[in-house]
């Protein structure tokens, strides 16, 4: 499966640089409808429980404002079951949430939770949502979304990318193979594996020749970028590095 790379835009932190005035500027919506405008495949947002960034009411707006799928980034609490259930977004990928972590720092213990899960993930599936956990790329985390029915995976690509930061070859490739081995097990078991998390220009390119990987999602480089040459433009390149990869 080495087929079009789908590329989901978060546009959380459009929504933190208008929290941090408490106005309504820059609006999450203008940014979907940008992404939309340019050829995205996709919008994440995360509804995190402190609202942080993205807020309750922003995401009937971004669903009315585009037709592209949502993919619903959700701790797995009572709450956010609710709001995903009255959304209905296209998708829902369960995430794990600290209050006071700056962003999420690992995968979801998807093999710990496993009795906590089931409940939600059956929920959201009678919902007609596609359920996504966000685990890292181990074998554990796997075969725990296997034996919970999860149709896709997100593979947390945030060791990577901190590995490539830190100019650690040796991890670079560690992490890269744990991520290209995951996700051709993933595929082989029937599970659609994507992945995210510190994506940039830099280091997309190895992450996105994964040829069984079917989705990215990428928020935080691309916005930071879009200060500089707009969201259109920096969406418009994170596109081509990802074609030219595949
Ligand atoms: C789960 C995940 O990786 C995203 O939600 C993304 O990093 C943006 O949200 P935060 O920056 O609030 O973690
Ligand atoms: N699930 C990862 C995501 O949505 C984007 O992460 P980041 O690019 O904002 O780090």
């Amino acid at each position: 499966m080495s087929g079009r790379l789908r590329l989901g835009v978060n546009i959380d932190h459009v929504a933190t640089i208008r929290n941090a005035r408490g106005g309504d500027h820059p609006d999450p919506v203008r940014a979907a409808e940008i992404v939309a405008a340019v050829g995205g495949d996709g919008i994440t947002a995360h509804l995190r429980e402190d609202r942080r960034h993205i807020r309750d009411e922003d995401l009937a707006r971004i669903q009315t404002a585009t037709d592209l799928p949502l993919n619903l980034e959700m701790a797995a609490t009572e709450e956010m079951l609710a709001i995903a259930l009255r959304h209905k977004p296209h998708a829902a990928c369960i995430v794990p949430e600290k209050r006071e972590e700056r962003t999420t720092e690992g995968g979801l213990d998807a093999a710990g939770l496993h009795n906590t899960l089931v409940p939600i993930i059956d929920r959201l599936k009678e919902a007609g949502i596609r359920v996504s956990l966000f685990i890292e790329a181990n074998e554990r985390q796997l075969d725990a979304a296997l034996r919970l029915g999860a149709p896709v995976v997100e593979f947390h690509t945030g060791g990577y990318a901190h590995a490539f930061l830190d100019g650690d070859r040796e991890r670079v490739a560690s992490e890269l193979k744990g991520i290209a081995d995951l996700s051709a097990l993933a595929a082989k078991n029937g599970i659609e594996p994507h992945a995210g998390h510190g994506l940039t220009y830099e280091n997309v390119q190895p992450i996105a020749a994964i040829p069984q990987l079917a989705e990215l999602n990428i928020g935080h480089y691309l916005v930071g970028e879009a200060v500089f040459v707009g969201l259109e433009q920096a969406v418009r390149q994170m596109r081509e590095i990802m074609d030219e990869a595949r």
